[in-house]
């Protein structure tokens, strides 16, 4: 039997990929490679070219692979894009992953585990966040995720399909080999931003607001290493197999760092001066994004251990300054 792992050319995709292939496990990617990169599937890793819309596509997978559980990231999840262009997230968030269910259900393939996201919290009420609290998306890509635990919950009482929900914090880092890592075209996200300075690629980084109420004035997030979020997608899919019910975790380290914090200690690793700038906040950035991860911890026995901020930098650098053009 084997895994199908949507969106497996991606960053996250490919690193959970890769330690499912560490495992022990046999993989099948199926990617449109719209984000993604072909050098990051593993070579371990079947691979199919396709587009979550195109129905006869995932059939033709479930129907010539013996597909025990799926793990599915094939999202967009540009925050800003999402703003200037919701139906292209709703396109494919959530009318992608329909189809995808569609197949699913045809096909009695009952287990999938799902990225989902922070953002689907919008501003937080309480620090940590637990998966209980509110959930008010602040931007359509938010909208879209939440959208799509809402289709899975249903559907499950439907047809019986069971499904783990993954609501990730800040993705970070790189695999520790330094061959496959964080290649996003735009890049929007703040480690890989910074790394572009020491690399040349950019003169300085820009600080998106520095009033907030936090100790120091900027952001605080909750950075979580990309291989530990790997590691918890093959606990989540243990999960299922055990015979446990649907269900939704939150993925971070429960510690939060401010975006001076990150660039410091991205200075320290590099070595490089790394010039900020402070510019003006970024719409819809709430203050303070920390998780609590004890349901996880408890339920799914996940326990993050390259959980220091130093650790991901170190791999994010590792990675990017042996790429600087990604692959
Ligand atoms: N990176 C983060 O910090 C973060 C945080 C929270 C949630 N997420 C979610 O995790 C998932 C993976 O994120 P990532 O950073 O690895 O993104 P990514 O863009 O690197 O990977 C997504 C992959 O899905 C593929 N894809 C997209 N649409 C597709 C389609 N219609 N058909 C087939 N393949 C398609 C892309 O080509 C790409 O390889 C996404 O669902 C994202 O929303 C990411
Ligand atoms: O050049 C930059 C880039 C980012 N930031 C700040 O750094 C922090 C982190 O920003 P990222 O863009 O790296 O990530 P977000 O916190 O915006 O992450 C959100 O978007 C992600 C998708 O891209 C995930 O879905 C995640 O769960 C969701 O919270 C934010 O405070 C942001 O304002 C800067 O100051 N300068």
């Amino acid at each position: 039997m084997s895994i199908l792992v949507l969106g497996g050319a991606g960053y996250i995709g490919s690193h959970t990929a890769l330690e499912l292939i560490r495992t022990g496990e046999s993989v099948i990617i199926a990617d449109n490679l719209a984000t993604g990169h072909i050098e990051a599937v593993p070579k371990d890793a079947k691979f199919y070219l396709g587009d979550l819309h195109d129905k006869a596509f995932l059939d033709n997978i479930f129907e010539n692979e013996q597909i025990d559980a799926v793990i599915h990231f094939a999202a967009y999840s540009l925050v800003g894009e999402s703003v200037v262009n919701p139906l292209k997230y709703y396109d494919n968030n959530l009318c992608g992953t329909k189809i995808l269910l569609d197949s699913m259900v045809e096909h009695h393939i009952d287990k999938i585990v799902f990225s989902s996201t922070a953002a689907t919290y919008g501003e937080p009420e309480n620090i940590p966040i637990l998966e209980t609290d509110r959930t008010q998306p602040t931007n359509p890509y938010g909208e879209t995720k939440l959208a799509m635990e809402k289709m899975f919950y249903w559907t499950s009482k439907a047809h019986g399909l069971r499904y783990v929900s993954l609501r990730y914090f800040n993705a970070c880092g790189a695999d520790k080999s330094g061959k496959i890592g964080e290649a996003h075209n735009p890049e929007s996200h703040l480690i890989p931003l910074i790394l572009q300075v020491p690399n040349g690629k950019r003169e300085s980084i820009s600080i998106y607001g520095t009033d907030y109420d936090t100790p120091d004035g900027t952001c605080i997030r909750d950075y979580i290493h990309v291989t530990d979020l790997a590691q918890a997608h093959i606990l989540a899919v243990k999960y299922l197999k055990n015979g446990n019910k649907s269900n939704i975790f939150n993925l971070g380290n429960g510690v939060g760092y401010s975006v001076k914090e990150v660039i410091d200690k991205a200075r320290k690793v590099t070595g490089h001066p790394i010039p900020a700038i402070e510019t003006p906040k970024r719409a819809g950035d709430p203050a303070r994004l920390v998780a609590s991860s004890e349901k996880a911890r408890k339920i799914l026995g996940w326990n993050p251990v390259h959980d220091g901020l130093e650790e991901i930098i170190s791999d994010a650098w590792n990675w990017h300054k042996n790429h600087p053009d990604g692959f």
